[in-house]
């Protein structure tokens, strides 16, 4: 679209698209043809063009209950005029402990303590440290690894690229923290191809924990954390038995096992979180993202009342841990969080998507048939459709899908040459067929 014409459709007041340093984008091919976003409801976002787009990827996996929902409208307008701030280093704001037990509901026993933070990055960082202080803590501190997995996604702050494992999120800033190893991903593992759900094989790669730990003896390792469905580097599944064995073995050698539930949080697999999905009880889980289905930043750290007990010895006037974020536990954040379960709660939003699954799985699959597949995977609501690549050019062929997508106003992810869905939770059987529809036309239009 024109920049003339952006500026008097959506009122754009400068003409320097220069300023604002767009994160994970192509700055200068967007620059040239901006794709900006006015309005947003339920379903569809409003492009500035005058769109209704169909928002395949629930905005970036985080608005899980749709957009524009009034319930958490609501409670967002009335908190920010009542209380807008309210410290919470040695102060506090009553919604703030409202919440965590709320929280600590959703989530089985023993997962009964929850720590505020503002993004899912913040939330590993959270997580990582509250690993490493916490065998501190029990007078094992020589245990200073970190485990975490090859194209595992973690966010952008050190500890998440460090224990994270995809190469352009890592190559460009150096060096990393130390002391961290990496287990194979489990994508691509042969006889997984086109799986419907959890795939069958591939149960051995958990073994790569016991060799790292034979490598470096179990006194040294402070914890593992893993996506339990990775889903910025294409939607990767565990294999059958996968995740209960990284358990076993976390068991076996007093090591914390983490789950970065980031995206499969709060409905996104049809179960509340992937903890109840694969039944299996980490030490310590990180959310954000559909926590406020995206309205407010917010993260959340569940840790388990072993993590949490360690901590609380000695004097109680001493703080015990020093972490924590000028706007953990924001009033706003905390409104909005209260108003999104409220909503999943009255909607059934954190089941609706087993129910919906079975729907989603046939509609993926159908796309078997067409050009350059030679993946689908799902799980729940998410879905991906990995793409050959073109020779020598990899991504390009995903992003020219996302392109062509976006012009027949549907909005999708990708990474690599990996298309992903994660639509918001709210989605119907039509709008399925939109979407997967629409998806068909734009494969079929690729060279
Ligand atoms: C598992 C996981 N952990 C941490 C983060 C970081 O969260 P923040 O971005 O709030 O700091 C994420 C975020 N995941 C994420 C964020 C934006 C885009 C995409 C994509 O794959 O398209 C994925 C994530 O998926």
């Amino acid at each position: 679209m024109a920049r003339d014409e952006i500026e008097q459709i959506t009122g754009l007041t400068t003409n320097n698209l220069d300023a604002y340093w767009m994160p994970f984008t192509a700055n200068r091919q967007f620059k040239k043809d901006p794709r900006l976003l006015v309005k947003a409801k339920d379903m569809h976002y409003t492009s500035a063009d005058g769109r209704q787009i169909l928002d395949g990827t629930a905005g970036l996996w985080c608005c899980n209950a749709g957009h524009g929902r009034q319930k958490i409208v609501e409670a967002v307008q009335k908190q920010v005029a009542e209380l807008d701030y309210a410290p919470a280093f040695q102060m506090a704001h009553p919604k703030s402990f409202e919440l965590a037990a709320r929280l600590a509901a959703l989530m089985p026993d023993p997962l009964n303590h929850v720590f505020y933070t503002n993004s899912g990055s913040e939330s590993v960082e959270t997580a990582l440290k509250m690993a490493l202080a916490y065998h501190k803590a029990r007078g094992e501190g020589s245990r200073t690894r970190l485990i975490g997995r090859e194209r595992g996604y973690h966010g952008v702050n050190f500890g998440g690229i460090s224990v994270g494992g995809m190469v352009a999120n890592r190559k460009q800033f150096g060096a990393m923290l130390a002391g961290v190893d990496h287990m194979r991903h489990t994508h691509g593992i042969a006889g997984n191809e086109f799986s419907k759900g959890v795939p069958k094989n591939g149960i051995e790669y958990a073994e790569d924990l016991m060799r790292l730990i034979q490598l470096h003896d179990p006194s040294t390792i402070a914890a593992v954390i893993v996506e339990p469905v990775a889903g910025s580097a294409g939607v990767i599944l565990p294999p059958e038995g996968y995740l209960k064995r990284l358990r076993e073995i976390c068991d076996e050698h007093g090591i914390l096992l983490i789950f970065d539930e980031v995206i499969t949080g709060f409905g996104r697999l049809g179960t509340p979180f992937g903890v109840d999905y694969f039944d299996v009880i980490p030490d310590l889980v990180t959310t954000a993202k559909g926590l406020t289905s995206g309205v407010v930043p917010m993260g959340a750290v569940f840790a388990s009342s072993k993590v949490y007990d360690a901590f609380m010895t000695g004097p109680d006037h001493l703080i015990e841990l020093f972490h924590g974020y000028t706007y953990s536990a924001h009033p706003l954040a905390c409104a909005a969080a209260l108003a999104t379960l409220d909503v999943y709660a009255e909607e059934e939003l954190l089941t609706r998507g087993a129910k919906m699954a079975e729907y989603w799985q046939e509609a993926l699959h159908s796309l078997r048939d067409c050009p350059h597949v030679i993946d689908i995977r799902n799980i729940g609501l998410i879905g991906a459709v990995e793409l050959e690549p073109i020779a020598g050019e990899p991504t390009k062929r995903a992003f020219t899908a996302f392109l062509k997508a976006y012009e027949k106003n549907i909005l999708i992810r990708t990474t690599g040459d990996t298309i992903a869905m994660s639509p918001p939770l709210i989605i119907s059987e039509s709008e399925i067929d939109t979407l997967v529809g629409t998806l068909r036309d734009v494969l079929k239009s690729l060279d």
